[in-house]
């Protein structure tokens, strides 16, 4: 077998690898540089990384977080990170009908707070969406964002290391920093998911290839069994570089615009307890996420005029910041119950055999990702079209809210409802499914609380106030995975619906469409992909807040690049169209600079 030495010797090369990768911390901040970008998440390390490729741009990336830790790779951890220094540990303000059963009636929307930002803390999932979703974007007035034109930047980050999907060189590429991988564990149950999709009339897919629909063990942003966060793939190349300065634990307070020019010139610094000024001679580019980017644009004067006005901030150009604000969501309770012990459980994890596994050859269970291994993109309105456009996904988790004692605390559950309902089966084995909303329509908002920069935004997730769409569409995913439960494939394992009523809910008939809408209003959980609420559109759209080339209207020397401008949310978890994001804009950059690109 491995010996401890064995994994301790592979715990202190990974640890060192980590240590020694990340660019440092710069001691002297020069007082102007080409670009500053703000934000070094998924999009701000991509796009440090492309333009410092120009030996004649300097870049300051200032991050609020600190450096990336060894535990953060190790897959099976991802929920745990969300319990450290690196969550901004955000929460929805309470709402008429979603999230009605978690602790106090606010959803918890973690964010990344870290060198690499969410793409330290998210499920690694890699999907890009449908070739509607960007062809849709560019009808709307965005030319440029068509499926055949961001292909190619989807392409350009990518390293596909799964053999068979890399022959498919018109939609893969193996040339790109990001990983691209299967992970090397995981349970039979994802195999059932598969098999029962099959038995049901579905298909297997590359659901990154030509066509989206069907079913699919998921592509992960993994290297060697561990998390490839956009920090890894794209800051550590750069280490070197002398055009290059990352400022870690630095909080942009504000960006700072001459009026009279209409020209963002710089940002307002506090790091170390000292505030101070950096100028920017080209750009300040905005990639704080789509909760602070949308946050710091209205506390530097750019939002709408009223809300400003209310916050004691001087409205310098009226655009609707913060408004369009886009999630996936899921019912999260849905739970059978099985009468065999293969689901993923924290004890059977988390034992010493498995954690020396996994730092003297990075497998075992370790290195799979929080659970979720497989997946299904079904369009409810056109069932049986391989290339439909899916409103639905269907996330399929080898494990439930009870395989870990953290499921609890990370989802913000109420605790007497989950003593109601969970508490019976806490060590029974499970599998649940997320039955999650693709393409919703209700629409959600981030204001100011009040003007001070340290203050958390105000969430309004507004789940569900659509008038009856979102509903229906996550209606009909239940329906779809009690279908699967009841195949062979899954009563292999003896596969039987948790059914312990919610009490909240209990007043309808156990399993009837009023139960589990009332159920999904009440368990609500989020899938963490908050977008668009700094919307990419042409002038004409009274929506938009950035231009196609992703300049703020009515300003010059602003970008924002990040999940923030998408004007709809992809049928995708929105890490790759992040980074397609930055890849696009990388290159606008420099065209708008006057570099071939
Ligand atoms: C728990 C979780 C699970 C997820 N799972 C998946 C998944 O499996 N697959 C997937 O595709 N997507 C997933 N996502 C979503 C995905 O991670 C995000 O869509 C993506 O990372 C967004 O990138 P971004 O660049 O817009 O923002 P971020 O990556 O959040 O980067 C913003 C950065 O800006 C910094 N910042 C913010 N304000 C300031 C300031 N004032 N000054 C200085 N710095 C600041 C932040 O600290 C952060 O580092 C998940 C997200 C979470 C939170």
């Amino acid at each position: 077998g491995d010996s401890v030495l064995e994994a301790v010797a592979g715990f202190l090369k990974d640890a060192s690898e980590l240590h020694n990768g990340e660019p440092e911390d710069t001691e002297h901040i020069y007082p102007e540089y080409d670009f500053i970008i703000i934000g070094a998440g998924t999009a701000g390390c991509v796009l440090s990384n492309r333009l410092t490729e120009v030996e004649k741009f300097n870049v300051l990336l200032i991050e609020a977080g600190d450096a990336e830790q060894i535990f953060m790779d190790i897959p099976v951890l991802a929920t745990m990170l969300q319990f450290t220094e690196a969550n901004w540990n955000y929460q929805t303000e309470p709402q008429e009908a979603g999230c009605t059963g978690m602790r106090a009636g606010r959803c918890a929307w973690p964010r990344g707070k870290v060198v690499g930002g969410s793409s330290v803390l998210h499920s690694m999932m890699h999907t890009r969406g449908n070739r509607k979703d960007y062809d849709l974007w560019a009808d709307n007035g965005n030319p440029g964002w068509d499926y055949d034109n961001v292909l190619k930047y989807f392409k350009k980050s990518e390293n596909m290391q799964i053999p068979e999907l890399a022959k498919d060189t018109k939609y893969h590429s193996t040339k790109g920093p990001m990983n691209i991988q299967e992970p090397k564990w995981r349970t039979s149950l994802s195999r059932a998911f598969l098999e029962a999709g099959l038995e049901t009339g579905g298909k297997i897919i590359d659901y990154n290839g030509e066509k989206q629909i069907g079913y699919s063990y998921i592509q992960f942003t993994m290297n060697n069994g561990s998390r490839v966060s956009s920090s890894r793939a794209f800051l550590h190349p750069i280490k070197n570089r002398i055009n290059f300065h990352l400022s870690k634990n630095t909080m942009v307070t504000k960006i700072l615009i001459d009026q009279r020019k209409k020209r963002a010139y710089g940002v307002l610094l506090y790091k170390g307890g000292e505030t101070f000024i950096v100028k920017a001679k080209r750009e300040v580019i905005l990639s704080a996420g789509a909760i602070n980017s949308p946050q710091l644009l209205m506390l530097s004067g750019i939002g709408p005029t009223e809300h400003l006005r209310n916050k004691n901030i001087k409205p310098l150009i009226n655009l609707p910041v913060g408004y369009n604000l886009q999630d996936h969501w899921a019912l999260g309770g849905l739970t059978f119950l099985i009468n065999t012990t293969d689901s993923l459980r924290f004890e059977s994890i988390a034992k010493s055999d498995n954690v020396i596994q996994y730092f003297s050859h990075h497998t075992g269970p370790l290195t799979a990702p929080t659970g979720t291994e497989a997946l299904a993109f079904i369009d409810t309105k056109d069932l049986h079209n391989s290339d439909g456009y899916p409103d639905l996904e269907l996330l399929f988790v080898a494990g439930s809210i009870v395989s870990q004692p953290a499921y609890k605390y990370a989802f913000a559950i109420d605790d007497d409802l989950y003593d109601a309902v969970y508490k019976p089966i806490t060590d029974m084995h499970t599998w649940m499914v997320f039955p999650m909303i693709l393409r919703p329509k209700s629409r959600g908002r981030i204001t100011l609380k009040n003007n001070d920069p340290f203050e958390k935004p105000l969430i309004h997730a507004n789940y569900f106030t659509d008038g009856g769409h979102d509903e229906k569409i996550i209606l009909y995913g239940i329906r779809k995975i009690i279908e699967l439960s009841k195949t062979k494939s899954f009563q292999k394992y003896g596969s039987t619906l948790h059914d312990t009523p919610i009490p909240k809910c209990a007043h309808y008939k156990f399993d009837s469409d009023l139960y589990w809408i009332c159920a999904m209003k009440t368990i609500t959980n989020t899938i963490y992909h908050h977008c668009c609420t700094v919307k990419m559109g042409p002038s004409s759209d009274p929506e938009a807040v950035v231009d196609p080339r992703l300049k703020v209207y009515g300003i010059t020397g602003l970008r924002v690049v990040d999940a923030s401008i998408m004007p709809n949310i992809p049928a995708a978890h929105t890490n790759a169209p992040t980074m397609m994001i930055a890849e696009k804009a990388a290159d606008m950059i420099k065209e708008d600079w006057g570099i071939s690109v």
